[in-house]
C-alpha cells in the first residue's frame, strides 16, 4: 500500500492537481473529496482511478454521493491509517490556504482603501480618470468579497476536519476495545502480548479464564442476563489488572490477564483471587427478581519460558484451562499440572 514515500516536490504537485480536480466537481471542498482527488492525482491507485474515470464519463462531475462512495470503497475501508493521514494532510492544506487568503485579503483591503482615497482626490481634478478608478474599485471590492467567501468556506472545512479526526480516533479506539465490557479485545491483546514478550520482560505469566457452563446461564436466565454476567466478570478482571497487568475479553465468555514481572506462583494466587471474586458475584434476575449467585470460572495459568513464541505461551495456558474444565471446573490449573494430566 502506498504510504507517502514520494518526494516533497512530487507530493506538492499531486496536491496542486488534487485541488484543481476538486474545484471542478459538484462535491464541496472537504477532506473526503480531497482524499479522493489526492489519491487520483498520485496515479498509484489504479482501481480508484478507473472508478473515478468511469464516474466522470457517466456523470460528468463527482457529487457528494459518488465522492463518498469512492472514498469508502477505495480509501477508508482498506486502510484507516492511510485515510487518517490524508485527512491530516488536508487539514494542513486548509490551514495554509486560509492563512494565505487572510494575508491576500488584508493586502486587498489596504489596496481598496488607497484606491478609495485616490478616487476622491482625482474626482475633483480629473473626472474622466475618476470613472476608470471607480470601476477598478468595484472590481477590487468583488475580489475582496469572493476572498471573504473563500475564507468562510475554509473555516467550515477546518471544523469538518476536526470532526473527522475525532471520529477517526473514536473508530480506532472502538476497533481495539470490546464493546460489551470496555476491556481490550482479542486483537489489541495479541499485540500487547507480542510487545511484552519482545521486550523480554522477566517472569511474564498469562492467565486464560472461561466462565463455566455459560450456555446454561444464557439458557436459564436469557441472553441479556448472560451479558450482565460477562460485564460483572469483566469488571473483576479490570480491578485485578489495575495499572500493573493487562486484561482483555478474548472471546465470548473467555478472559485473559497478562502479568509482566510475575512468577507462576504469584500468578496462581491472582487467578485464585479472581476465581473467588467471580464465585461471590450476585446479580438480580430482573424478570424473577431472584438473586443469582452460582457463577463460577475456570482458569489456566502459564509462565513464559525464554525463547518461547507468544502462541506457545498462549497454548500452554489454554491447555491448563482445558484441564481445569476437564477436572470439574471452578478451579485454577497450572500449565505444569496440565502436562501431567494430559
Ligand atoms: N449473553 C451472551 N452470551 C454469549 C456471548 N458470546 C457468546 N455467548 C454464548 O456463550 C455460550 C458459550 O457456551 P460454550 O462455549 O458451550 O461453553 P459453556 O456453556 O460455558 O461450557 P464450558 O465452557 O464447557 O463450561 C454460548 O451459548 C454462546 O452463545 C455474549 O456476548 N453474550
Amino acid at each position: 500500500m502506498m504510504q507517502y514515500e514520494v518526494t516533497k516536490e512530487k507530493s506538492a504537485e499531486h496536491l496542486r492537481q488534487a485541488i484543481h480536480h476538486m474545484s471542478m466537481q459538484d462535491a464541496a471542498f472537504h477532506p473526503v473529496s480531497y482524499a479522493v482527488w489526492y489519491e487520483y492525482s498520485s496515479g498509484e491507485h489504479a482501481r480508484l482511478i478507473d472508478e473515478v474515470n468511469a464516474l466522470i464519463e457517466k456523470e460528468k462531475k463527482l457529487n457528494e454521493k459518488s465522492t463518498a462512495h469512492v472514498f469508502n470503497k477505495h480509501i477508508a475501508g482498506i486502510d484507516t491509517d492511510h485515510a487518517k493521514k490524508l485527512v491530516e494532510r488536508f487539514s494542513q492544506v486548509v490551514t495554509e490556504m486560509r492563512s494565505s487568503t487572510e494575508k491576500t485579503g488584508l493586502q486587498t483591503s489596504e489596496y481598496t482603501k488607497t484606491l478609495d482615497a485616490w478616487s476622491n482626490e482625482i474626482q475633483q481634478q480629473e473626472p474622466q480618470l475618476a470613472l476608470q478608478l471607480d470601476s477598478l474599485l468595484s472590481e477590487t471590492l468583488m475580489m475582496t468579497n469572493s476572498l471573504n467567501h473563500l475564507q468562510g468556506k475554509l473555516s467550515s472545512s477546518l471544523e469538518e476536519v476536526d470532526a473527522l479526526k475525532n471520529e477517526m480516533i473514536k473508530a480506532r479506539q472502538e476497533a481495539l476495545q470490546d464493546g460489551l465490557t470496555g476491556l481490550m479485545n482479542r486483537k489489541s491483546f495479541d499485540v500487547a502480548l507480542h510487545d511484552c514478550l519482545q521486550q523480554h520482560i522477566v517472569d511474564t505469566s498469562l492467565i486464560i479464564a472461561d466462565i463455566d457452563y455459560f450456555k446454561k446461564v444464557n439458557d436459564s436466565y436469557g441472553h441479556l442476563f448472560g451479558d450482565k454476567v460477562i460485564q460483572a466478570v469483566a469488571s473483576i478482571f479490570k480491578t485485578v489488572a489495575g495499572n500493573s497487568y493487562t486484561a482483555a475479553r478474548y472471546g465470548c465468555e473467555e478472559f485473559v490477564l497478562l502479568l509482566p514481572n510475575t512468577q507462576l506462583e504469584t500468578a496462581r494466587e491472582i487467578a485464585e483471587q479472581i476465581r473467588h471474586k467471580v464465585a461471590a458475584i450476585n446479580i438480580k434476575n430482573t424478570i424473577t427478581q431472584h438473586m443469582i449467585s452460582n457463577i463460577t470460572i475456570s482458569l489456566g495459568v502459564a509462565a513464559y519460558q525464554p525463547g518461547e513464541q507468544p502462541e506457545g505461551l498462549f497454548s500452554r495456558a489454554d491447555q491448563a484451562l482445558y484441564t481445569a474444565k476437564a477436572n470439574g471446573r471452578n478451579r485454577v490449573t497450572l500449565s505444569s499440572e496440565a502436562l501431567v494430566a494430559a
